[in-house]
């Protein structure tokens, strides 16, 4: 069997820099067209003067045969002003803003004061076009880890677009039926989700499977098997406001299997054939099209891929883990075969030639 769609994007993907960056990047040029690059490195790309040196090493490290283009983001935080989001737009490498509250994920250096000393920052993004990216948890510690998503939506995400209307607003990874219910009251074409493979596939017990799973373990945390069938239902429904963003996010193996791991899942080689699983087992394989190409292209105000891509259906086990001179990074699914994941890129891309190539 065969499937053949155009070429799809990432539209949240962690590329981190150095030799980490090396390791993975070839496979998200081998799957994807571009992708909304993170910028939550040590230090955090907060301008467009770091934007543009972080895309060049990204192009650098690319392999020889990519057409893989970065998307550069900023990281908000309380020092942003207007005039750097004048220079973001400007420079027509920026395509979105993120959040992260202080505190949330991997990045103490967030937003304290969303509607206070950031507000005309936000202001300046309406005027500019350029959405907000969100991870959308609330930090406090007092708050259950299973609903910082929901509060956050209550306390921060609901305020802020109705005093906002005209901001395009990006709420990553959603997790919960909370967030489904929430993207779908908002106008479409000013709030969207993006939805990852593993909160797709995946629920907390995949956290205690036969003992502690850190290989599982990612931010917002894996949620009820009820929130994550109303993702599903969501993104198979043919609502242009999901589009794929893997949220690949790699750490070295001794980072995640150790005495406190860190957050993250390394998908990228896995994630194109789990949403074609994800879309098939629903039923809606006709679907995955657009989630995958065009609802982000749309949202974000690009033209669609014009490459192509074919997926066939063939047994695949998934490395145990993949080494590099620096250390070995663990997959989604290491090691589990065949019968889990079935559409598998022994696939092909065609550029405008209209010749399908094997890679
Ligand atoms: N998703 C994660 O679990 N981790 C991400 C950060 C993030 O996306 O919030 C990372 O950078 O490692
Ligand atoms: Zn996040
Ligand atoms: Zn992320």
């Amino acid at each position: 069997m065969e499937l053949t769609i155009t070429q799809p994007d990432d539209w949240h993907l962690h590329l981190r820099d150095g030799d980490l960056l090396q390791a993975v990047i070839p496979d998200s040029a081998k799957h994807f067209g571009r992708a909304i690059v993170m910028p939550n490195l040590k230090p955090p790309i907060t301008t467009t003067a770091a934007a543009v040196v972080y895309r060049d090493s990204i192009l650098k490290a690319l392999p020889a045969d990519s057409h893989f283009t970065p998307l550069m983001t900023l990281y908000l935080t309380d020092m942003t002003n207007r005039e750097e989001i004048k220079v973001a737009k400007k420079s027509g490498v920026v395509y979105g803003v993120k959040l992260y509250p202080a505190g949330a994920t991997n990045s103490q250096d967030g937003v304290t004061d969303l509607f206070g000393s950031c507000f005309p920052v936000l202001q300046e993004m309406v005027e500019q076009n350029i959405p907000l990216l969100v991870h959308g948890e609330v930090a406090d510690p007092n708050v259950d880890i299973f609903d910082r998503e929901k509060v956050f939506i209550e306390t921060i995400l609901q305020p802020l677009v109705q005093r906002l209307p005209s901001l395009k607003v990006v709420m990553e990874h959603i997790t919960t039926k909370d967030a489904v219910s929430f993207v779908n009251s908002c106008r479409e074409g000013f709030v969207a989700a993006t939805v990852t493979p593993q909160h797709l596939i995946l629920n907390r017990n995949s956290l205690f499977q036969g003992g502690l799973q850190p290989h599982n373990y990612c931010l917002p945390v894996l949620k009820r098997d009820i929130h994550r069938q109303a993702i599903v239902s969501a993104v198979t429904s043919g609502s242009k406001r999901y589009f794929l963003g893997t949220d690949s996010a790699p750490h070295e193996k001794r980072k995640k299997e150790c005495r406190c791991g860190c957050a993250g899942i390394y998908n990228s080689p896995v994630a194109l054939s789990i949403y074609a699983k994800v879309f098939e087992e629903a039923g809606a394989l006709d679907e995955l099209e657009a989630f995958a190409s065009f609802n982000g292209p749309d949202f974000y105000g690009l033209p669609r891929n014009k490459s192509k891509i074919k997926l066939r259906k063939s047994p695949w086990k998934v490395p145990e883990s993949l080494s590099f001179p620096f250390g070995d990074i663990v997959p989604m699914f290491a090691g589990e075969l065949k019968s889990h994941i079935l559409w598998f890129l022994s696939y092909c891309i065609r550029h405008d030639t209209g010749n399908f190539s094997d890679k």
